[in-house]
């Protein structure tokens, strides 16, 4: 395919709906796609009036997605039945469906705390419009979903979507956005008479880990624009995955995680375990003192030890063969470091991406151990709604999907922005050094908030 202007590329979509109106297709949805030569895909998203808006960029230069509309918005605002989350996924990623559908979106982290009512429990869509980079080559993908008797009506709304399409502009500058005020859920005593129940004997015995989080609200000089601070914060770790959803206007969820739920090319999955944390060294040096120490402190490798062994235990009965690397290495980030375990898996023909979220999310990374102890305890004591932080954001294929944990992560509504910080507490975790790794969690997103 030769590359087009973005808006010769529209131009030919519009034509294409055209001819379509005169063969209606047999199948149920169905996409078109044309080679572009695409603008940055952050900007044209900031600049599109269109909801809802879904950005995704996978880890190390992994593929860029910048997507509006849907042509498909599966909402749940209550976790269905399991009966009822089958049927559902079965109808969406049908076999008869294209290879190359997706289905964007994010799982809370609990099913049984409040839902954020823009989020839901879940919510994915499949987008009206798609622009898809991989590399230096970029598509826009346009999709109609329907029955045949809404034949015309998904071609009118095709059309308009097109029609209602804005020009990229750059993106709007983050200006003297400074934070103003922070209330802090849990505070300081509070955080420490958590820990202390966490690390208690008898607890503990039972209960090895909880990842404890806290959330700060912030009031900030002037609202910052989410893409534009999720743009500056890519720049700062291009190694995370960096994701954004918007449903409803005001309301918009960014995150810049390093960490992996898993992600599945046919019947090979990779995920990891990624618990245990330091800060970055001033100096080469100090940073790979630091680095080792972190590889040989037993609070933390605890802490990996945990999460590998629980995966490891979740995958194994839906997997042909399950491969860990046995001794972690170091993930470095703009401010922190962690420890990292690679996990591989053949899943076993027929397994799905409802059981793999199911047995991996939440993972003891950002729930605990055992899981339901763990999460109960989350829910009863934290004293927020962790809503999607902490939950898994990515994306549903038939051939490929893939799903980030929603952590390092921020929710904009309309006049305030909240961040989201955790740390994982075993038995021997001191209520001070974790609450120290909750700030240098938030030092990055911090600086950019105060335009430093
Ligand atoms: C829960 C978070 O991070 C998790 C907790 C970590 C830890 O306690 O060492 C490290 C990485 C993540 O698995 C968070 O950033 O909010
Ligand atoms: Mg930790």
């Amino acid at each position: 395919m030769t590359e087009l202007s973005l808006t010769a590329a529209v131009e030919r979509l519009r034509l294409r709906l055209d001819q379509l109106q005169l063969h209606r297709p047999a199948f149920r949805c169905l996409q078109l796609s044309e080679a572009v030569d695409a603008p940055p895909l952050i900007a044209w998203l900031a600049a599109q009036q269109q909801l809802p808006k879904v950005y995704w960029r996978g880890r190390r230069d992994g593929e860029e997605i910048a997507a509006i509309g849907a042509a498909q918005d599966l909402y749940l605002p209550q976790m269905p039945s399991t009966e009822r989350l089958d049927r559902l996924y079965g109808d969406f990623l049908r076999a008869d469906n294209h290879e190359d559908l997706r289905l964007y979106g994010g799982i809370a982290f609990d099913p049984k705390q409040p839902a954020w009512p823009e989020f839901g429990q879940a919510r994915f869509v499949l987008p009206r419009i798609e622009l898809r980079r991989q590399q230096q080559e970029a598509e826009i993908r346009l999709t109609l979903c329907g029955n045949a008797e809404d034949w015309e009506a998904e071609l009118a709304q095709a059309r308009q979507a097109l029609d209602d399409l804005d020009r990229v502009a750059p993106l709007p500058p983050l200006g003297p956005a400074h934070v103003l005020q922070r209330a802090d859920t849990p505070q300081w005593p509070r955080w420490q008479d958590l820990v202390q129940q966490v690390t208690h004997p008898s607890f503990a015995e039972d209960t090895p880990k909880v990842v404890l989080a806290r959330e700060s609200k912030l009031q900030t000089s002037a609202l910052p624009n989410p893409w534009t601070v999720l743009h500056a914060w890519q720049l700062l770790n291009p190694g995370s995955y960096q994701y954004g959803f918007q449903f409803a206007p005001g309301h918009t969820f960014i995150s810049c995680s390093p960490e992996r739920l898993y992600h599945r090319l046919g019947r090979e999955l990779s995920t990891e375990a990624l618990a245990g944390t330091t800060t970055r060294g001033f100096s080469e040096a100090e940073d790979q003192a630091l680095a080792n120490a972190l590889l040989n402190d037993g609070k933390n490798s605890h802490e990996n030890q945990l999460v590998r062994e629980h995966i490891e235990q979740q995958l194994t009965p839906l997997s042909e063969y399950v491969g860990v690397e046995e001794s972690p290495t170091i993930l470095k980030l703009n401010h922190i470091q962690h420890l990292h375990r690679g996990i591989r898996a053949e899943l076993k023909a027929g397994v799905n991406d409802l059981q793999l979220l199911q047995a991996l999310h939440p993972t003891p990374a950002v729930g605990g151990l055992p899981r339901d102890p763990a999460m109960s305890f989350i829910r009863q004591r934290e004293g927020f709604e962790r809503g999607w932080y902490a939950g898994a954001c990515g994306y549903l294929g038939s051939h490929e999907s893939e799903f980030s944990v929603a952590i390092r992560s921020a929710r904009f509504a309309p006049d305030h922005v909240t961040l989201y910080a955790g740390a994982g507490i075993v038995s021997d975790s001191d209520a001070e050094a974790e609450w120290q790794e909750l700030n240098n969690k938030l030092t990055t997103v911090l600086g950019i908030l105060n335009g430093l």
